[in-house]
């Protein structure tokens, strides 16, 4: 979807995500799916180059999930530069974001590859907004003689989803399949806390 629907009432997640390769991109049409699985929600899949034209996107969806690869053990710079946009476009204009929720994933060379720097950048990002943060919620996992790399969550985040991508692979094969069921899990996860905000949020007002 290029766009939300012009109809107001279903909830509306938005996933903004720079890729430098496409693997970090696999990642985020996988978070999409996982929204995609929840009924009353709409999803909108935004590269960071296209962000100019869908700033009202943005500020009327009750979600944003944050995506970037892992450079050099952060953010990479094409992400950061959206980021520090939403100074003016966003905050400066009277804090559009607060109390929206968000969450983060990213993709990265190594297995930790420092992705935890990223993680904690996007939350820090999503705070400065005053978002509400939502976690991975998934056991770390392939930490015992009875783990496998086709584990959900093989990498052990707590905060967000990680993936891993060998580097000599292009994104027909990377990153591999447990990891984009593990982004999978995070799109779903942000998809149903979305909308118990949202009814959440019509039962106070309507009390109100
Ligand atoms: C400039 C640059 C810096 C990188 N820095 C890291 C890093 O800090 N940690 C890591 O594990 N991989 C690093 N990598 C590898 C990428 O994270 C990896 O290839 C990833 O799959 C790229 O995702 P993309 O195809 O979405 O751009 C780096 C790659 C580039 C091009």
């Amino acid at each position: 979807m290029d766009n939300f629907s012009a109809a107001r009432g279903s909830t509306r997640i938005a996933i903004v995500y720079h890729s430098g390769y496409g693997h970090t991109r696999r990642q985020a049409e996988a978070v999409e799916a996982g929204v995609r699985d929840v009924a009353g929600v709409e999803a909108l899949l935004l590269p960071v180059e296209n962000v100019d034209q869908h700033w009202d996107d943005l500020n009327s969806a009750q979600a944003i999930i944050f995506g970037a690869p892992t450079y050099m053990g952060a953010a990479s710079a094409p992400f950061k530069t959206f980021s520090e946009a939403t100074s003016r476009t966003v905050m400066a204009k009277g804090y559009l974001w607060k109390d929206k929720l968000a969450a983060g994933f990213t993709n990265s060379g190594a297995r930790s590859g420092d992705k935890l720097s990223t993680l904690i950048q996007f939350a820090l990002f999503a705070a400065q907004h005053g978002m509400h943060w939502i976690n991975l919620d998934l056991p770390p996992s392939n930490s015992s003689s009875t783990g496998s790399e086709g584990d959900l969550n093989r990498l052990g985040f707590w905060l967000g989803a990680g993936a891993q991508s060998n580097t000599d692979e292009g994104p027909e094969t990377a990153p591999p399949e447990s990891d984009l069921a593990t982004a999978r899990h995070l799109g779903k996860r942000v998809a149903n806390a979305a909308l118990q905000f949202a009814r959440g949020r019509d039962v106070v007002s309507a009390a109100a």
